[in-house]
């Protein structure tokens, strides 16, 4: 299982975090973002993969953030289309695109489908804000989950989730990264070095 760190925005705080080896580290270039990332780009551990965020931004901004941040994937959080995606991997072959879709009870795993294009869907809880609304859904629903694509679960994953995680992932191989964000925050943007570096100790137990 593969950990994401979302929503990183403060030098120190992102170089602390990098140091833990992250598989994936996310800026996310949102205006309406408490979290959004404004400043130059930053190094990360060459093992750490980096993450742009982006909600119905377009394509010159995703291409332009995607060179300048080195970006190794789009996650694209808003309601991008199919059509969307197809255009950023003719510009971007070497970039993963990951799809984020809301998720509630009436979820149909069928939406899924749509996105052809997309290299993974990260299935995020559907609340009144894009992302970041700090909410899980209910992860029975994925139970049904029949198809091969790969899956990012995300959406108010805590600190003490990790039991049931590992449980879940049994039952879904698809699930091949968790999405950690605003449960383990400080402040907005400003994530709990402490509280990351233990949940990745937890989760190393399980790989050995
Ligand atoms: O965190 C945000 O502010 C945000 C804003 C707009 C789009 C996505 C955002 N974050 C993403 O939301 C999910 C879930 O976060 P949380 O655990 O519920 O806080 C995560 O994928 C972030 O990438």
């Amino acid at each position: 299982m593969k950990l994401k760190v979302c929503g990183m925005k403060y030098r120190e705080n992102i170089e602390a975090v990098s140091a833990l080896k992250p598989d994936y580290l996310g800026f996310i270039f949102y205006a309406n973002s408490l979290r959004n990332y404004e400043d130059k780009p930053i190094e990360t551990s060459p093992k750490t993969k980096k993450v742009g965020v982006f909600v119905n931004a377009s394509l010159d901004e995703i291409l332009e953030k995607t060179k300048t941040h080195q970006l190794k994937v789009i996650q694209l959080h808003g309601d991008e289309s199919d059509d969307f995606c197809a255009k950023l991997k003719q510009f971007q072959p070497e970039v993963e695109i990951w799809k984020a879709l809301p998720v509630d009870e009436s979820f149909d795993f069928e939406a899924m489908n749509i996105y052809q294009n997309a290299d993974a869907i990260l299935l995020d809880t559907k609340g009144g804000n894009y992302g970041g609304n700090g909410k899980k859904f209910d992860w029975t629903i994925l139970e049904k989950y029949q198809l091969d694509k790969d899956i990012i679960l995300s959406g108010g994953i805590s600190p003490d989730d990790w039991f049931e995680i590992q449980n879940l992932s049994k039952k879904i191989p698809q699930i091949k990264t968790i999405d950690i964000n605003s449960k383990f925050e400080l402040s907005p943007g400003l994530k709990d070095v402490e509280m990351v570096k233990e949940f990745l100790n937890e989760m190393k137990v399980k790989k050995q």
